[in-house]
């Protein structure tokens, strides 16, 4: 986990130090970039903390609202309406106080099916990207927040499924997902969740451990696959770590 171009292991104490320090890492990503920032947020309990923290009169001041965008790495193809969707959780947690609308980009889950929201989808990042081919010098997103599932798979991206090797489309559809809950997914693609500046993985708690072992035992997985064109930052904490890790440290 340091050679070059591995992920860098960061311990924290547990869950509410692991998501102080993730807020302090996407503030400083959103300072380093003076211009107008994107931010990839994620879905599933692990990042709840961290959008809480955001969301708190501390932090909301800290945000300049105003150059920041937020989208998502992969959504349930749920109504907004529906509590498993993403989206609607980040926005209920910090976002609807203060982004301006605009600066909300959610997967719509109008369309008709998952491949055509996965489509929609890759168009708005286009748009807002200003090309339909990623510069390597030039990343779509200052920060991309991951979490890894219980079978290894992060976004939307499940181990074993077809959508893990694409290399051509932004955003996929996802007909089921290979975890609960059983519903289709949309969800970027690696090399589109790789073009950012940090890539801010959060696996935190004792239900983590199975699946954080597996990684740091170098299992081809999703979420092991997963990293950016810049820094990848796996923040855990000391429940989350293998026995033998957690003595030594
Ligand atoms: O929509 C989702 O479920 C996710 O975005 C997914 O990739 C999530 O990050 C992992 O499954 C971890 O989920 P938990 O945080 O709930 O453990």
């Amino acid at each position: 986990m340091t050679a070059a171009g591995q992920p860098k292991l960061i311990v924290e104490a547990d869950a509410e130090a692991l998501a102080r320090t993730a807020a302090e890492r996407v503030m400083a990503r959103i300072a380093a970039n003076p211009g107008r920032s994107a931010i990839c947020l994620t879905g599933g309990s692990s990042p709840k903390k961290l959008y809480q923290l955001l969301g708190s009169e501390a932090w909301r001041g800290r945000i300049p609202w105003d150059r920041v965008h937020w989208f998502i790495g992969d959504e349930r193809f749920v109504p907004e309406s529906d509590p498993l969707n993403n989206m609607a959780v980040a926005r209920a947690t910090f976002l609807d106080s203060d982004a301006p609308p605009g600066h909300v980009h959610p997967i719509p889950t109008t369309a008709e099916d998952p491949d055509a929201s996965a489509a929609a989808y890759a168009r708005e990042l286009q748009a807002f990207y200003g090309a339909d081919r990623l510069d390597p010098a030039r990343p779509l997103f200052d920060v991309v927040l991951m979490g890894a599932g219980p079978d290894g798979h992060t976004a939307s991206l499940f181990p074993g499924y077809a959508e893990i090797e694409e290399t051509r489309r932004w955003v996929v559809g996802v007909a089921k997902a290979n975890v609960a809950p059983f519903v289709p997914r949309v969800s970027l693609t690696l090399p589109i969740l790789a073009s950012c500046r940090e890539m801010l993985f959060e696996i935190a708690g004792h239900d983590k451990r199975p699946i954080l072992t597996r990684l740091l035992n170098g299992e081809n997985l999703p979420a092991l696959r997963a990293r950016s064109n810049g820094e990848t930052v796996w923040l855990v904490d000391r429940a989350a770590l293998p026995e033998e890790i957690r003595g030594r440290r």
